[in-house]
């Protein structure tokens, strides 16, 4: 029933927003923000509350990464609630604060002068004073249409969020980096058993990483292998296995599992300023350490677009408040506040 209540929701704010957006009008506002994630909806929530009437555009994901699980068990104040419902609630929080909440995607940004303009989808332009930067990143995954079909259900790309669900059970990860190998011994803390599967016979990861994971007595490396299918049952949903492929021998096996965790990396979403901003490498939005502030005076970034360490719900919010308090104290110094 919730999942319905966020669906249809969803949509009713789409109906309305997207009119709102549409006739190629010219919209100016102190602060735009971009993205509908946790950072985004909570930079909302703080401009709005510092009176600068922000404009926030949602972008093709309306309420970011969490649209896409279900329970979410470390948002504080919450023991359990499904991802889409808290995103429903975080966007009410903002409106209810005064932020305008457009579902519209930019699709060019020029933060070469002020004000800063913002080319978008549906033809409207956005003219800032200042811009809050939230797009978010994207986990890469497999790309499988199983894999699709288990999202949630067993298969996941994050083990800070769902390896708590796997406790006594068994899990794969896939992957051969830095990223797939501490997300396996993480898992380790829950998992009776742990599957690591790299379609080569070396990892890429730190040296250090290997010997912990060569040393953990739950960790067992597949080698030469690649994925080919999720398995799983229909009722109810869940995984209980993957068919793996041998890149040696094209030898099929299945490798029994309760949750499958896909660690092949994630990638910012910093198109629209790769080439304005300066960067980390793999794209992520460099911000001044301890501070939400870009290379360029007026943009401010946070969430995962900025953050390859923690990706975390709490922590993106926490830098959606911290991009609001910076945008409004530089705009009162720019005279531009009130
Ligand atoms: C399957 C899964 C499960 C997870 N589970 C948990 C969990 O249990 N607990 C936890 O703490 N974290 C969890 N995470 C991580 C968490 O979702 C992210 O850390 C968090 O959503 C990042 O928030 P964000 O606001 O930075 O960006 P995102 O949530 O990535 O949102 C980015 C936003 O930017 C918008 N956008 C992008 N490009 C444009 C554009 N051009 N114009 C306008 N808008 C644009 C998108 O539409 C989207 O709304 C999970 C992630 C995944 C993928």
């Amino acid at each position: 029933m919730a999942g319905l209540f966020a669906a249809s929701f969803a949509l009713y704010i789409q109906s309305t927003t997207m009119m709102e957006a549409a006739m190629g009008e010219t919209k100016k506002t102190k602060v735009l923000i971009i993205g509908s994630g946790p950072a985004g909806y909570t930079a909302a929530v703080y401009a709005a509350r510092a009176m600068l009437e922000p404009v926030l555009v949602q972008g093709i994901q309306p309420g970011g990464q969490l649209t896409i699980t279900t329970e979410v068990e470390n948002w504080p104040g919450e023991t359990e609630i499904q991802g889409p419902d808290l995103m429903v609630k975080m966007e009410s929080h903002a409106k209810a604060m005064g932020a305008e909440v457009i579902t519209d995607i930019i699709t060019d940004l020029d933060l070469s002068k002020r004000p800063f303009i913002a080319q978008s989808d549906s033809g409207t332009v956005y003219e800032a004073a200042a811009v809050i930067l939230a797009t978010g990143a994207q986990a890469r995954w497999l790309d499988l249409p199983s894999e699709e079909k288990f999202k949630g259900f067993g298969v996941s790309a994050c083990a800070t969020c769902d390896g708590f669900f796997y406790r006594g059970k068994e899990v794969v990860v896939i992957g051969g980096g830095n990223t797939a190998v501490e997300e396996a011994l993480f898992l380790t803390n829950f998992a009776s058993k742990v599957t690591l599967i790299h379609r080569r016979d070396t990892l890429r990861s730190e040296k250090i990483l290997q010997e912990r994971l060569f040393k953990n007595p739950k960790i067992e490396v597949l080698w030469n292998h690649a994925v080919e299918e999720v398995l799983g049952d229909e009722n109810p949903l869940g995984v209980t296995g993957v068919r793996v492929k041998s890149t040696v021998d094209g030898a099929e096996k299945v490798v029994p599992c309760d949750g499958f965790f896909v660690a092949i990396g994630h990638a910012p979403s910093s198109e629209l300023v790769t080439e304005q901003l300066k960067l980390h490498s793999g794209g992520y939005v460099w911000v001044d350490p301890g501070s939400t502030r870009t290379s360029v005076e007026g943009v401010f970034a946070a969430g995962d677009l900025t953050d390859h360490t923690y990706r975390q719900a709490v922590t993106s919010a926490g830098m959606g408040c911290m991009a609001a308090l910076d945008a409004e104290k530089w705009l009162a110094e720019q005279g531009e506040a009130e």
